[in-house]
């Protein structure tokens, strides 16, 4: 008897909520691809039809309408699409006046089932309550009547079929389309597809995470293959969580499982991380990328159906749970998996089991972040970013990633992806545009105190690299700089392209220190950007200036290095950093302008990155609507560690190397005077607690759900011996005082992509009050008496350690009488 081989596939999709045009676009791509490779059945991403991330425009009707539209579209196809191939789409179903989050089944032009979602994901960024029901009737399979354009497309299809035999195919098509439809009713429940040589079955997503998980009743009611169309958001380190459940699903009760995602941005803060795989009886035998820009991935893989029989068969234990099983709802469909489609040769054997790809955390905060911005970009309309370049830790880590969204964008086009090639043609101008002025020379000025030039001169950052693309429109004063290569029709190098997308402006004050000035420079010519380097005290000192003549009469507030109280002392360093973000937002308008960057709507604009960490946010260690308030956020959810160990990582391996001096560098605002010519601010003195410990509380406030009583126990757990109680219970009161003191800025914090489990971000993520009571009088008397236990505890636990001490050396010294030589050596250490 053959072997059962089939070919299946699935894929990553870079689907855009609410783009119905191309979104029915990317589906039909990945079954072009699927069908090429030869594939009997392609499975996409949930909810792929509107985009996972309609949110609450899965509420309006229109959303679902358009979704069938877009169905009736991919089964009137005149390619025919789901000719020969077994097609699992997922998009929203109204069925008997409840909304269903589904998987669509379609072959030859018709649906075969609708099978509705039956454990709905509502935790952290997920709230698919908010829109859809969980299918209570397991078992059931029930008629859904089909929309009339749908029913429309199978009439015609089926009338196009019927006539095909006797030449009169299009008048039959006609005809069909314009009578009214026949009511088509098609199968609605979580049932299996009973095909001529396999059992297949879907389970949608968070159904994968559940305990009671559907594949485990499936694969014992023996079906052979379960796919999983999936909504699931990039967070740092959890890939592995994912394929250790695809893995763990297959290897207990063996099975095909196949694994397909959305990936990229979808409008919103989430990356969705593709990495669509095929598993079977617990290893890997294909994977898709985690991050790229690539709109469409198809992966395929030849699957052995009878190795899935063997292997459970194997199994005794399995074999006993299977055999008492209830028998799922079938739905029966006159089609083999298992047949070589017409003008594919099937491989001859199965695809080899392959290691896991799993990247390293700063990897993945180079290029999930990166590709974010990508999408955000090509879909916003802007012509590239600013970066407030601080020449600090976190801005510098903004200014790599864009680095890295160059440096990706170069390599794909270069692949030959007609998407990205389009997109950047549109974005940065290429081909039929004169290039933007590069960045220019610096004027000469007078010095400040940092030795950099004041005013508003600039400093140059000049991009070798844009010679390579050969630039015939090189205008302005610098020569060669960032916007050499007017003339090429596609980028090729990844500095020159940052030459065009990418603006930095360093804002120095009469605070700010060379080095970091310096450090700024340097990277922005590393990454390939625009650089300007300007010194704001004049516009510092109009606002302050204007404040003291109109309420003051004259007297003007004082630093408090300078006899100045807190509040005169906070209040200019505020003015400070809200003043970079007026100007920040002046030059993403207007830079564009400048350097003479030509755009469809006139000049083309820049969007603000912006660059404030998880911990900090946390905390509140930002000035509310400073430069921290921008237009979108790469690393608002990165702590201040990983994003330390990413510039570490890149250095070296986005070639960098000025980012390994950023980070060697205490982490300063610069927003005070030098006192004594030392830098009199440095961010975790400042704070009163470190980044790693403020790391340590975001997990447990928002992981570990620990409120100030629980933190302090868990705090007092792990510092155990190394601190007293008093001192943690200190620390954990100043954490919760800072936090509540400044939870309001949390309802402002920048969109960022989110990464982090223990983000802070109070629009979508985090749901806590913002108006405290921030003496938290019972949560710290508690939090006192549990330290004053604690400290009795510990006391008394040293006097026990010092009565045994003693006590030892009391029987050291009597065995020292009584024996002289080593005892007495002993004791006399022991009594020292
Ligand atoms: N409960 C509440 N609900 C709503 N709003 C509330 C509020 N409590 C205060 N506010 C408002 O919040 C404001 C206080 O917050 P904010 O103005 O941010 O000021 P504030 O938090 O007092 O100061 C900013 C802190 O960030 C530090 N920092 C460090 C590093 C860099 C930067 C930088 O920006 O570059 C800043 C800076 O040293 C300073 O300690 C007040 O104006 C008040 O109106
Ligand atoms: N001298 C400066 N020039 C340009 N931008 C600045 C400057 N100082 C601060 N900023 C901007 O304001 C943001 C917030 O300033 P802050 O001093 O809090 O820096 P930070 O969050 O520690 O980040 P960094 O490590 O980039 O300095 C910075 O991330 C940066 O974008
Ligand atoms: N869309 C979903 O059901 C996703 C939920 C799931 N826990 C995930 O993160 O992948």
């Amino acid at each position: 008897m053959p072997r059962r081989l089939a070919v299946l596939a699935t894929c990553n999709l870079n689907q855009w909520a609410m783009d119905f045009e191309g979104n029915l676009g990317r589906i039909k791509q990945s079954i072009r691809e699927a069908k090429a490779k030869g594939a009997t059945y392609r499975v996409g991403p949930e909810l792929e039809v509107p985009g996972y991330g309609c949110e609450d425009h899965f509420l309006e009707l229109d959303t679902v309408t358009h979704s069938w539209e877009v169905l009736a579209a991919l089964l009137a196809d005149p390619e025919g699409l789901t000719d020969g191939i077994l097609v699992d789409v997922g998009m929203p179903v109204i069925h008997r006046g409840v909304m269903y989050n589904c998987r669509v089944f379609l072959l030859n032009r018709r649906v075969l089932l609708i099978r509705p979602k039956l454990h709905l994901a509502n935790d952290g960024n997920y709230r698919e309550t908010r829109y859809f029901a969980t299918w209570k009737h397991r078992g059931k399979v029930e008629c859904h009547r089909l929309p009339d354009c749908v029913a429309r497309a199978v009439a015609a299809a089926a009338a196009a079929t019927t006539a095909s035999a006797d030449g009169g195919q299009a008048a039959a098509a006609a005809a069909a389309a314009a009578a009214p439809p026949p009511p088509v009713d098609v199968p609605f429940g979580d049932a299996v597809l009973k095909l001529r040589d396999a059992l297949l079955a879907a389970e949608t997503c968070e159904e994968l995470f559940t305990p009671q998980a559907p594949h485990i009743d499936l694969a014992l009611a023996g079906v052979e293959i379960i796919s999983n169309g999936s909504g699931s958001h990039h967070q740092l380190r959890k890939l592995n969580q994912r394929l250790d459940l695809i893995r763990g699903a297959t290897a207990k009760a063996g099975g095909v499982y196949l694994y397909a995602n959305q990936r990229g941005c979808d409008g919103g803060r989430l990356y969705f991380d593709g990495c669509a795989c095929v598993a079977v009886n617990g290893q890997l035998v294909a994977q898709g990328g985690q991050f790229g820009l690539a709109e469409v991935e198809c992966v395929a893989a030849c699957v052995d159906l009878d190795e899935v029989v063997s292997y459970r068969c194997s199994i005794s234990s399995l074999r006993e749970q299977a055999s008492s099983t209830t028998p799922p709802a079938m739905v029966d469909v006159d089609f083999s998996l298992c047949r070589p489609p017409p003008g594919a040769a099937q491989p001859a054997h199965p695809s080899p089991p392959i290691s896991p790809k799993v990247l390293q955390p700063q990897e993945e905060i180079a290029y999930g972040p990166a590709c974010w911005l990508w999408d955000y970009l090509r879909r916003c309309g802007a012509s590239g970013f600013l970066i407030p370049l601080s020449g600090g830790a976190d801005s510098s880590a903004v200014c790599a990633i864009v680095g890295a969204m160059c440096q990706l964008v170069v390599a794909a086009v270069r692949e030959g992806d007609a998407q990205v090639s389009a997109d950047v043609r549109r974005v940065a101008g290429y081909g039929d545009t004169p290039a933007p002025a590069p960045t220019p020379a610096p004027a000469p000025a007078p010095a400040t105190k940092d030795g950099a030039a004041a005013s508003t001169s600039t400093s140059t950052s000049t991009t070798a690299a844009a010679a390579a693309v050969g630039g015939s429109a090189a205008a302005g004063a610098g020569g060669a700089g960032g916007g050499a290569g007017g003339g090429a029709a596609l980028p090729t190098d990844a500095r020159e392209l940052a030459g065009r997308l990418l603006s930095c402006v360093y804002m120095g004050t009469a605070n700010s220190s060379r080095e970091t000035r310096e450090r700024a420079r340097a990277l922005c010519d590393q990454v390939g950007g625009y650089h300007l380097s300007l010194s704001m005290d004049g516009v510092v000192e109009a606002v302050v200036g204007l404040f003291a003549a109109v309420v003051t009469g004259g007297r003007r507030p004082a630093f408090k290095a300078h006899g100045g109280t807190t509040a005169e002392n906070l209040a200019l360093q505020n003015i400070q950093a809200r003043l970079r973000m007026v100007l920040a937002f002046l030059l993403a308008q207007l830079l564009p302008w400048a350097r003479g960057v030509p755009h469809r709507s006139g000049a083309g604009w820049l969007l603000v990155l912006g660059s404030a960490n998880v911990d900090e946010c946390l905390r509140g260690y930002l000035t509310k609507y400073d430069c921290s308030s921008a237009d979108i956020n790469p690393i608002g959810s990165i702590s201040k560690a990983d994003l330390r160990s990413f510039l570490q990582w890149a250095a070296t391996h986005l070639h960098y190397p000025v980012l390994a001096e950023v980070e060697a560098a205490p982490p300063t605002a610069e927003l005070e005077p030098l006192i004594e010519g030392q830098q009199p601010q440095l961010d975790e003195v400042d704070m009163g607690m470190t980044y790693a410990e403020l790391t340590l509380y975001g997990r447990l406030r928002k992981v570990a759900r620990a409120g100030p009583v629980a933190m302090y126990n868990a705090c007092a757990a792990l510092w155990r011996g190394r601190l007293a109680p008093q001192a943690i219970a200190a620390k954990v009161k100043d954490f919760f005082r800072f936090y509540s003191m400044n939870r309001h800025k949390a309802t402002v914090l920048t969109p960022a992509y989110h990464m982090e489990s223990y983000s802070p971000d109070d629009n979508r993520f985090d749901h806590r009050q913002f108006l405290y009571n921030i003496r938290w009088p019972w949560q710290f008397r508690k939090i006192d008496e549990l330290a004053a236990r604690d400290e009795a505890a510990a006391a008394a636990e040293a006097a026990a350690v010092a009565d045994a001490a003693a006590a030892a050396v009391a029987d050291a010294a009597a065995d020292a009488a009584a024996e002289p030589s080593a005892k007495a050596a002993e004791a006399a250490v022991l009594l020292q």
